[in-house]
Formats: C-alpha cells, structure tokens, sequence
C-alpha cells in the first residue's frame, strides 16, 4: 500500500489544498455540466477540444499510479485521491466526515453525477459512502480498521440531493469493530450497513512512518 510521510506542517497541507480544492470543485461542475448541457453538437464538439488541451496540459508531470496516502509528522492523512473523500478527486461527492464522541456524522448533497434509478442515487455510490463512513468510524489511535464485511440494505430510493450520514461502533471483538452506518434524506433513513472491520495483524506502512518520524526528530535535536 502507498503511504508515506511527508514533512510539512499544517500551514503548507492548507496551502496546497487552498490550491488543489477549487480545481476539482472546477472539475466536478464540469462533470455535471456535461450530464445535464443541451447545447448544440457544435458546442460539444468545441468543448471537448478545450478540455483535451487542459488535461494535456494537466499530464506534463503525473505520478505513476494513484495519488497515495501522504502523512504529516502528526500524522495528518492526506488521502487525497480517495474516491469517497479525496481532496484531487473530483469522483468524490466530496464526503467530509466529522467524528464527536465516537459518532460520525456527514452532510453531502449528491448530484446528477451519482444517479443510478432515475433521479435516485446509485446503489453503488450509497455502498461507497457509507463503507468510507465506517472506515472512519472504526478508525482510532491513526490505526485504519479495513472493512471485511459490508452488507447494505437499501429500504427505499434516495432521491438525488442532499443526504446525511450517521455512523457508530456497535460492539469489539478482539481486532474486530462492528459499526452501524445509516444513510437519510428529509424523511429519515433509506440505506443502513453492518459492518466488521478489521485492524490488520500487520500494518507495516505505519511501521514505517513512526520509524521515519522518530528518525526526523533525532536529526533535528
Ligand atoms: C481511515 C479510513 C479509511 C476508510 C477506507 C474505507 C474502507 C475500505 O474501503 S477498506 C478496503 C476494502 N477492504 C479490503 O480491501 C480488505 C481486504 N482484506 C484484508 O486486507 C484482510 O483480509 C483483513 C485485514 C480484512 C483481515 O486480515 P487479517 O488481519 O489477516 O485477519 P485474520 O487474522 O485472518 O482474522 C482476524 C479476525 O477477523 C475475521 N475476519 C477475517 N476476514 C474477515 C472478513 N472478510 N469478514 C469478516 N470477518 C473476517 C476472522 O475470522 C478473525 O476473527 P476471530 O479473531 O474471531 O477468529
């Protein structure tokens, strides 16, 4: 797995996302633009040149795989490429989940970009939500749990647009956390998951940033 560890603090991570942030917010109004445009074969036509230019311009300089996951010193994640959360991702809805006494919780608002049944979210796309919120939910001490076993019961269509997801621990069991993720709109719940998550018997990735950090701090003192 990429992760690495990347020496900046907080100011440079906020610099490079006051950067990255609006140009996939750009990419994902280009995505809906082009779902929902009428404008002529002409205009598609021309506007397919122009976005072929950006992304010739965009792969001058590319990395060889996916993005990675980078952290700070603090262990600040940066999984930016991430396809529910990713600050580069223009795929991700962007799901920003916040965490208060172990509950988490996200608003996000689900656009033409994730329609499945007309006008209704994509099965899949309510899968990938809530699996990164139970990701995060059993998340703890910067030690990921992955999920072993996600099941999904879809109890009625979402429609497209603003959703709410709520997720919380339901029980342990050795490396095991069992995790309830719900997904709502205005109505209450139209999507809800069980999940195990599992710490890994080995993570050797993080291994490898706490030696690299405690390595940094020697050459410093
Ligand atoms: C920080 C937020 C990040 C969020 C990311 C979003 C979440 C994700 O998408 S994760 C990506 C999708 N998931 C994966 O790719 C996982 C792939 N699988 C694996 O890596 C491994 O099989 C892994 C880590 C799940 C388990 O491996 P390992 O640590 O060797 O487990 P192992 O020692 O065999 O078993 C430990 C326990 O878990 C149980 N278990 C193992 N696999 C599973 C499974 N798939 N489902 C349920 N239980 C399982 C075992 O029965 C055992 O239970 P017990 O202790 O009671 O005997």
């Amino acid at each position: 797995m990429d992760f690495r560890l990347e020496d900046i603090d907080d100011a440079e991570v906020e610099r490079r996302l006051s950067i990255v942030e609006p140009l996939t917010d750009a990419v994902r109004e280009l995505v809906d633009a082009v779902i929902r445009t009428e404008v002529d074969d002409a205009e598609l036509v021309a506007a397919r040149e122009q976005i072929e230019a950006i992304v010739a311009r965009l792969r001058a300089q590319q990395k060889d795989k996916g993005y990675g996951v980078s952290f700070t010193r603090d262990f600040t994640g940066m999984p930016w490429g991430n396809a529910a959360t990713g600050a580069r991702n223009a795929v991700a809805p962007p799901l920003r989940i916040k965490k208060v006494d172990g509950v988490t919780r996200a608003d996000v608002v689900l656009g033409a970009a994730y329609e499945g049944p007309g006008g209704h979210v994509h099965g899949g796309i309510a899968a990938l939500l809530l699996d990164q919120l139970v990701g995060e939910t059993a998340a703890a001490d910067h030690m990921p749990s992955f999920t072993g076993t996600l099941t999904v019961r879809y109890l009625r269509p979402t429609p497209l647009g603003p959703v709410t997801l709520e997720g919380r621990v339901t029980g342990t069991d050795g490396r095991k956390t069992f995790v309830h993720g719900e997904l709502s709109d205005a109505d209450g719940v139209t999507v809800e998951a069980e999940a195990i998550m599992i710490q890994p018997k080995h993570f050797p990735a993080r291994d490898a940033i706490i030696s690299t950090i405690a390595k940094l701090e020697n050459e410093r003192s």
